[in-house]
């Protein structure tokens, strides 16, 4: 079932982010969700997932018990070990002898296999991500937010996780809801980009990846 969003109003004491904002998001699909900073977009994706409270609207297709989410900030527990945090969310969605092969699984997609006893403390942010990233695709969600996932990792690891996103994605149909700043990365994965945009907020235009020949077309529309 694709994502609807009908006639929504969202306002933050007296400024209106959304007015009647209406948005469909592609099932089995990436949708990736392009627009100038503060515009929205996270709050839209909080909306959706139940984070935050819209003042009125509708969302269809959405089962709040089926997402998995990552955000621009890891949200590791500290007192839990890399494995032992991938095992707290997935101890319902697995039988306890299969959890440490799904483990080991996705911690090697995202190079961080290594780091599966260390406590979150004593990681870089970038392998933290990493780890927050594994649990995310681990958990077999059908929905997947990510906002800006990959901002705090370097090019190299960034490349390979995406990479790996990809291989995953091949194997497994979720839905992906992806807000990124990052043209190359909106570019990278099949699927369809929306740009968003005005106060309040509306669609300014909507593309499939594989239609852009030339990053401007986007980069003068944002
Ligand atoms: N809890 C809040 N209370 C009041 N204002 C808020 C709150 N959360 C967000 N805002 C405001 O709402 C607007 C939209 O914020 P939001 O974080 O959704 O934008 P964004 O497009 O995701 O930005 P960025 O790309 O910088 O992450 C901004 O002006 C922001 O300051």
């Amino acid at each position: 079932m694709d994502i609807k969003i009908k006639n929504l109003y969202k306002k933050y004491d007296d400024k209106v982010i959304f007015k009647d904002f209406n948005i469909i998001f592609k099932e089995n699909r990436v949708n990736t969700i392009l627009g100038k900073s503060g515009c929205g977009k996270t709050t839209l994706l909080k909306i959706i997932s139940n984070i935050v409270e819209k003042d009125s609207g509708k969302i269809e297709g959405i089962n709040t018990n089926s997402i998995s989410y990552i955000f621009q900030e890891d949200r590791l527990v500290e007192w839990l070990t890399v494995k032992e945090n991938l095992k707290l969310i997935l101890k319902n969605d697995y039988k306890k002898g299969e959890l440490d092969k799904i483990c080991k699984k996705y911690l090697n997609l995202v190079g961080v296999q290594d780091f599966e006893n260390y406590y979150p403390q004593s990681l870089s942010g970038g392998i933290r991500q990493r780890v927050n990233i594994a649990r995310a695709f681990a958990k077999p969600s059908k929905l997947i937010i990510m906002d800006e996932p990959f901002k705090s990792i370097d090019i190299k690891n960034k490349n390979d996780i995406m990479k790996a996103f990809k291989n995953v994605l091949r194997e497994e149909t979720r839905t992906v809801l992806f807000v990124t700043h990052d043209i190359d990365e909106a570019l990278y994965f099949t699927g369809k980009i929306y740009i968003l945009g005005g106060d309040p907020l509306i669609i300014k235009a909507t593309f499939n990846s594989n239609q852009i020949e030339d990053k401007k077309q986007i980069i003068n529309l944002i």
